[in-house]
């Protein structure tokens, strides 16, 4: 059984809007309901738990559940940060759930494929990334000076979902809680127990949206992908 993690209990301050950035509409959609749908239509998908703060659930169950009728979601209330939304995520997974795929309910562009594939890579892997080559230069800069330029072409972007055996991922988090440890993303954590982590080519329409200008970018990939 495959199972998605949906996170979309963060507050969107970078976002600066009036609501959680989940709920703006990119051309008359929210941006929650693009990542969700993907999920929702892939046949390899057999559950899908979404992480919203507790305070925005009958905004969740109305704009977007009964919108648009997607049925058997199990939700999941946040947490402070995304690893501690993930945390309570994981604790809602399905006795039966094998393969455990976390995408960012701010990642609209996720596609069918990545996520079939996606899957697919775990199976053999046992814990997989989604991301894409940088195509800029990278810096490291400290107090304003370049210190370092790593080779630009072992470098990647990591996205979204990320996806792991559910004994990987359970396993890693437990650690991290041990340790009191932080990651950005969730591959961080199996890293520092020692899991190999392949990365699965992502798509430069993956992005994440964060803030106000990330929006006309999404609005005319959205007309490009429809
Ligand atoms: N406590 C948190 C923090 C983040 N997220 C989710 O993690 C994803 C990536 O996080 P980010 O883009 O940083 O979202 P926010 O934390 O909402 O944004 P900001 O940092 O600007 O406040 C988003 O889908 C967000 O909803 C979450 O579920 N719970
Ligand atoms: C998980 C992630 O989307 C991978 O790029 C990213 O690390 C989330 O980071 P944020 O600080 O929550 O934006």
């Amino acid at each position: 059984m495959n199972s998605a993690i949906i996170v979309a209990a963060g507050s969107g301050k970078r976002m600066k809007a009036n609501i959680n950035k989940q709920f703006l509409c990119i051309n008359k959609k929210e941006v929650l309901a693009h990542a969700i749908e993907k999920f929702y239509r892939c046949d390899e998908i057999d559950e899908i738990i979404v992480c919203i703060r507790k305070d925005e659930e009958n905004m969740f169950r109305e704009l977007i559940a009964e919108k648009y009728g997607y049925e058997n979601i199990k939700i999941a209330y946040g947490g402070a940060e995304r690893q501690d939304t993930i945390k309570n995520g994981l604790e809602k997974l399905d006795e039966n759930s094998e393969i455990v795929l976390i995408h960012d309910g701010a990642r609209p562009f996720i596609t069918e494929e990545i996520i079939k594939d996606a899957i697919e890579k775990t199976k053999e892997y046992g814990a997989t990334v989604v991301g894409v080559p940088v195509k800029d230069t990278i810096k490291i800069v400290k107090d304003g000076v370049i210190e370092d330029t790593p080779d630009r072409s072992i470098v990647w972007a990591a996205q979204t979902p990320q996806s792991f055996k559910r004994d990987i991922v359970e396993k890693a988090y437990k650690k991290a809680y041990e340790d009191g440890f932080y990651g950005t993303d969730d591959a961080m954590l199996a890293e520092k127990v020692g899991y190999r982590v392949h990365m699965v080519m992502g798509s430069y329409d993956n992005i994440k949206i964060t803030s106000p200008e990330d929006l006309g970018f999404a609005e005319s990939i959205e007309k490009r992908i429809r």
